[in-house]
């Protein structure tokens, strides 16, 4: 694993626990160590106070005034200049340097973030729910649970802070202020206390918030009301009210969430001037509005910033909320359920029962189409080898924020099982799936909140380096799930708008070209966020080539 990409598999964060093992390790020697000190001056400490407690003369018995003498020529300094606490805390500092180069980079709690704020978007978590560990969607009456965790885990209130951080830092408002506000929330509740692991304090994250709200559009309020102190938790109140009923209009209303905002960014900023960094912040805050004196209200209404590569966006996440349970499709006859041979003499002997998930584009799903020793032995040969996936992008392949997942490429020479998965998929397929027919098996394993958002597997431009294998286009998608997930992750069809949830050991197909080698619009998919578990897929794509007598073409645009 290169640092700074450990989030992107769930695989490499399982790692991260072996290097967190050795450094609990150190602590609990510097532990006990630092217990055996304190131990041996605490016995000092009794054995000379006893004897000035004692009511005799201490120093009529020359033992005793010898000792006196002693001590305080030597032993005294001896406890003083002990060398023992830092030969302690050298150990745990030596320690900690030899893991320092396998610990995850600073990218990595960035993407990790990242990550918390996706899971927060697509599945509309409550930020407040996920801060006291519950995967719940929605506010007030209408809450759902996407997930039960077997045991609750909370945030504190600066891994609140650290979210909101990251988010702040890149100019993303919209995440940063829930964040901090549950950060802000979070450190007042146990204000006066201080964690040696923090990061921020309460002021930290209130300075930060108050910067954040302000960023937000505003009416150009001049605002006068001395007591700020006691105006903040006021207008904190009246915030969160209005946000709750965001979007209804009272006509006996004076003011609205954006005035309320807009006048607790101005109160967060007026207390001490003897904050620093608040001091600094209030000059920046100066600096912008001599920028845009008249930076008026323009749109006054707290919006996600829009992603400009996902249109689809609404129907996409919609899809995912799903968690791929498609109750109607059941209603539906002519997606039906059956024992595939496919004519196959090595299917008769095993069939595999095909579920028809959709007509048009034509979908189907065969499950238990590995077992459960084949899947492991696949994520197996595959893990050693897991990188960052990357995405076509004109000639060139990148990592890019849309697609969070590791993948490694398996040829058949790695193992026997692929072979015999590879006859298993050309008897079901009836394609001709040898090289350079179809691509080598792709295994993916996604990260946290790890997903692919809404994509073609087919080329859409011909200078795709999918060409490179001159067979033609990725005529067809086979897609096995090798795992089972917690929740999310389902696959979702976003034009075709159906969701399937990853069912272990089924493997997923569908064809990608038009009988006119066209690409089918409609095979628009995508790869929803993993909410909780791990994520296993593998891919094989077929090529055009090879399959014209299997998949006769035609010249009708509509086939
Ligand atoms: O993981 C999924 O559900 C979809 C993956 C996918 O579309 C891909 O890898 O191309
Ligand atoms: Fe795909």
């Amino acid at each position: 694993v290169t640092r700074g990409d450990t989030f992107s598999a769930l695989t490499s964060v399982a790692r991260a626990l072996a290097p967190e093992r050795r450094l609990l390790g150190l602590l609990r020697r510097y532990l006990r160590g630092e217990e055996a000190r304190l131990r041996d001056l605490t016995r000092f400490y009794d054995k000379v106070l006893s004897l000035h407690e004692d009511s005799a003369t201490p120093v009529s018995n020359p033992l005793l005034a010898f000792t006196l003498i002693k001590r305080l020529q030597s032993d005294w300094r001896n406890v003083v200049h002990s060398l023992e606490a830092s030969e302690n805390i050298r150990a745990l500092k030596d320690g900690y340097e030899k893991v320092e180069q396998d610990l995850p980079a600073f990218e990595d709690v960035e993407g990790a973030a990242r990550a918390l704020m996706r899971l927060q978007d697509v599945y509309m978590l409550s930020v407040k729910g996920l801060a006291r560990g519950v995967f719940q969607r929605g506010t007030g009456s209408a809450v759902t649970e996407l997930y039960n965790p077997r045991r609750l885990f909370s945030l504190t209130a600066d891994d609140c802070f650290q979210v909101g951080k990251v988010a702040y830092d890149m100019g993303d408002y919209y995440h940063a202020i829930p964040w901090l506000e549950e950060a802000v929330s979070l450190f007042r509740g146990s204000y006066g206390e201080w964690n040696t692991e923090d990061e921020a304090s309460l002021e930290d994250a209130l300075d930060h918030l108050a910067f954040a709200y302000f960023q937000w559009p505003r009416h150009g309020v001049a605002y006068d009301m001395g007591d700020y102190y006691h105006a903040i938790p006021w207008l904190e109140e009246a915030v969160s009210l209005f946000r709750g009923s965001y979007g209804e209009w009272n006509t006996e209303d004076e003011a609205s969430l954006e005035d309320a905002l807009d006048h607790l960014a101005f109160a967060y900023f007026q207390p001490g001037p003897d904050n620093k960094r608040m001091a600094r912040n209030v000059l920046k805050y100066e600096k912008l509005l001599a920028e845009s004196p008249n930076q008026a209200i323009t749109e006054a209404v707290i919006q996600r910033p829009n992603v400009p590569h996902l249109q689809t966006r609404d129907t996409y996440e919609g899809l995912c909320q799903t968690l791929g349970s498609q109750p109607t499709h059941y209603q539906i006859p002519s997606l039906y359920c059956s024992y595939e041979t496919n004519s196959s003499p090595y299917l008769l002997l095993q069939p595999i029962r095909k579920e028809v998930i959709h007509l048009e584009p034509y979908v189907v799903l065969y499950h238990d189409f590995v077992s459960d020793s084949e899947a492991q032995k696949i994520r197996g040969l595959a893990a050693p080898w897991l990188q960052r996936s990357v995405v076509a992008s004109g000639e060139k392949q990148l990592p890019v924020e849309y697609r969070i997942s590791k993948s490694a490429w398996l040829k058949d020479t790695a193992d026997p099982v692929l072979v015999t998965l590879d006859h298993r998929i050309a008897a079901l397929t009836g394609l001709d799936i040898r090289p350079p027919h179809a691509e080598y098996l792709q295994v993916v394993n996604y990260g946290i909140g790890g997903h692919y958002e809404p994509h073609f597997d087919h080329a859409t431009s011909p200078s795709s380096p999918l060409y490179r294998m001159k067979s033609g286009n990725r005529v067809a998608t086979f897609m096995i799930y090798l795992s089972s997930v917690e929740a999310g992750g389902a696959t979702a069809f976003i034009y075709a708008n159906f969701s399937v949830p990853v069912v272990k050991n089924a493997a997923l197909f569908w064809w990608n070209l038009r009988r006119s080698g066209k690409g089918d619009d409609d095979t628009l998919h995508a790869g929803c966020p993993v909410l909780v578990g791990d994520k296993w897929v593998a891919n094989k794509w077929i090529h055009e080539y090879g399959q014209e007598f299997r998949r006769p073409c035609s010249s009708s645009p509509e086939d």
